[in-house]
């Protein structure tokens, strides 16, 4: 495999950014033309056939037929005409072709999309015809990645353009296209500029040794450091909710057998995706569900009863259970409103101490036979929800706990500059530990240049997250996740 790994030289100015990208563009020479379905895969209204590259107008030339060649339209319009197999001259598809072209694209290079009658045939068939005649068939994130290569977006963009298509809901949905408009970006680069500035300053002071910055140095190692330092920690902080927002919170339901967490999964999902019968041990397995919960994600896990058991089935269930909890980043704890506390239940609110939580009692159309007195005591912080989700009641109370718990204290729809993805988490925090490396280092009157080290790799770090120096098999993993034709 081609090595490609782009190193920032810390003594040039900002511009950097346009060369690497140029660097990169020339490593790979000249691209083909790519081609994809670039629409779901299944019947609709219209299929879109993308293609992109220095060939794209001419390619689609050959199988196009309309008042004018695409050649001599004007860029940035549509077209209608037919496509055609040139061999036969057989009219396969009827369609309405956009002619972009570079550099104002998707891509920054020639694009042609193709919109066809919406069904699996018909874009498959003018793919086909594509793929004969000049383009070759595009890798999974191969347009994005091209939009990256090309310099129009940076890295965290293109990981945001992905983010948009799986947002599952719509505040996850403003922080990918924050993302992808560059605010993310924006922010890295502002941190990067005053490590930069801060290096220069100290070359100046390692390169004349004689005339005597070092006080000068420290002092503004000190203060843009400490401002590094700051930025990136801010930035963190949204972190949590960013990962939640884009990953889903791990949610998982426990409580003894039969006391109604299907019943539970199944009131959230709105739907009947957990057995529910009326046999205590009836989930064996963890059963998953992505639920949308007034704005809150939840990746919601149904587990088995939890209690001392002779079964060995059972057992392995209620194991996995515990694990499970010990991961989970929220636990609905359901216990039964007509059984008095048993010491399985309070194993269970031992298992949950300290974790975010929400006490559920369940089946409150019964008689009362739990004391409520007890059950707060035990939850302590902890909120305690009532419910009948045999009869539907406190569904929404619980809901709006969930909605608090994840909210609590953030403005709606404040600041959406959310870090969200993990791998700039880790980098961020890298990047923290360098800056505060090189912090302590000046204070305890360490070599200046040992200081250095520390600020270049923070600098080094957070380009990372924009892509500025990354190693190429990272870009080829990273596109490689995304949908083809995107
Ligand atoms: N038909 C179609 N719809 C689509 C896309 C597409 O590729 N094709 N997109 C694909 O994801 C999204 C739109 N995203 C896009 C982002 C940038 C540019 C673009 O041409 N940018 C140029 C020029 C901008 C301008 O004219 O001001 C640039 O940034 O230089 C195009 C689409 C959603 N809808
Ligand atoms: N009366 C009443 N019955 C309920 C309520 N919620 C659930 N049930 C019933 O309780 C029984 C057990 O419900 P499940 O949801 O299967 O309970 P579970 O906790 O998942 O049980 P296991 O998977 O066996 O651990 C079923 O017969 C439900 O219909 C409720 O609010 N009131
Ligand atoms: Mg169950």
């Amino acid at each position: 495999m081609e090595e490609l790994f782009i190193k920032g030289c810390v003594k040039k100015t900002p511009e950097y950014t346009e060369a690497h990208f140029y660097n990169i563009e020339r490593r790979h020479g000249k691209m083909d033309t790519i081609a994809a379905i670039s629409t779901p895969m299944g019947e609709g209204a219209i299929g879109i056939v993308r293609l992109s590259g220095e060939q794209a107008v001419p390619t689609a030339d050959k199988i196009y037929a309309g008042k004018r060649p695409l050649m001599e339209v004007d860029s940035h319009t549509i077209n209608y005409g037919h496509i055609k197999d040139p061999s036969t001259g057989e009219t396969i598809e009827e369609a309405m072709v956009s002619v972009l072209r570079a550099p104002k694209t998707y891509t920054k290079e020639d694009i042609i999309e193709i919109n066809c009658h919406g069904g699996l045939t018909s874009v498959n068939r003018v793919l086909q015809m594509a793929l004969k005649h000049g383009a070759r068939l595009a890798e999974p994130g191969e347009f994005t990645k091209r939009a990256f290569l090309n310099g129009r977006i940076d890295l965290s963009q293109a990981e945001a353009v992905m983010d948009l298509i799986r947002a599952k809901t719509d505040r996850a949905m403003n922080v990918a296209m924050n993302q992808v408009e560059g605010r993310l970006s924006n922010q890295i680069q502002t941190l990067r500029q005053k490590l930069l500035e801060t290096v220069a300053h100290v070359e100046v002071n390692i390169d004349y040794p004689e005339y005597d910055a070092e006080e000068m140095t420290l002092e503004m190692i000190r203060e843009k450091g400490t401002e590094v330092a700051e930025g990136v920690q801010q930035l963190l902080t949204t972190a949590h909710q960013g990962k939640i927002l884009r990953e889903g919170l791990s949610t998982v339901i426990i409580g003894r057998p039969n006391v109604g967490k299907s019943s539970l999964l199944n009131s959230l999902v709105h739907e009947n995706k957990a057995i529910v019968t009326d046999v205590p041990g009836t989930t064996r397995d963890v059963v998953e569900e992505y639920v949308n919960v007034r704005g809150v994600p939840l990746r919601l896990l149904d587990t088995a009863g939890i209690r001392e058991t002779e079964d060995i089935v059972e057992r392995l269930g209620v194991e996995r259970s515990r694990k499970v909890v010990k991961d989970a980043e929220l636990a609905l704890l359901v216990l039964n409103y007509n059984e008095a506390l048993t010491p399985s239940d309070e194993e269970l609110f031992k298992l949950i101490d300290g974790q975010d939580a929400i006490i559920i009692v369940n089946k409150t159309d019964l008689d009362k036979k739990i004391s409520l007195d007890e059950v707060r005591q035990l939850a302590g912080d902890q909120p305690v929800i009532s419910t009948s989700l045999l009869q539907d009641e406190g569904v929404d109370q619980l809901e709006e706990a969930i909605r608090t718990l994840f909210f609590e204290g953030e403005m709606e729809g404040g600041d959406m500059s959310y870090v969200s993805n993990s791998r700039h988490i880790a980098l961020l925090e890298q990047a923290k530990s360098y800056v505060e490396e090189a912090l302590s280092a000046a204070e305890s009157g360490m070599p200046i240049d040992m200081v250095q080290i520390d600020i270049t790799r923070a600098w080094e770090v957070l380009g990372e997250v924009i892509g500025d120096s990354v190693h190429e098999s990272l870009i080829d993993q990273l596109f490689s996740q995304f949908c083809l034709g995107k």
